[in-house]
């Protein structure tokens, strides 16, 4: 896959609820962006909202590594990650290299509600 994104969404499934929250709430900003997420929070994304969001495989089938390729290429430079520090997951060791690259590639990164907002002011910015 070769195409780029202005922003990627992302949320495991224990705060899924909190970013299509998030997303609804900034429609009207979100909507110019080109937007890509994980398999499963870009469904619900886009059945929440009508909103238009590339889609990945899912988080624990690979759309984290998939991410993480698009950052290492210079694809992606702005990623929200509604994280569930709650909760454990099959797929940790997908994350931590998801956040390495994005900490190593210096992409802007939220993880929870108000990061994000940050992040998104930021993009508007520029
Ligand atoms: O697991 C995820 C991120 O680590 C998200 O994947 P889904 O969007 O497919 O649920």
């Amino acid at each position: 896959m070769d195409n780029r994104a202005d922003l990627a969404l992302v949320a495991h499934d224990g705060k899924k609820d909190d970013l299509i929250a998030w997303v609804e709430n900034r429609i009207d900003r979100l909507r110019p962006l080109s937007l890509i997420a994980t398999g499963t929070t870009g469904a619900r994304i886009h059945a929440a909202t009508g909103l238009e969001v590339g889609r990945l495989l899912s988080g624990p089938l690979g759309g984290d590594a998939q991410l993480g390729a698009m950052i290492s290429e210079g694809r992606l430079k702005n990623l929200i990650f509604f994280i569930d520090p709650l909760s454990a997951l099959p797929h940790d060791v997908d994350v931590k290299s998801l956040l390495r690259l994005a900490i190593l590639y210096d992409v802007r990164l939220a993880v929870n509600s108000k990061s994000a907002d940050a992040v998104l002011a930021a993009l508007a910015a520029e």
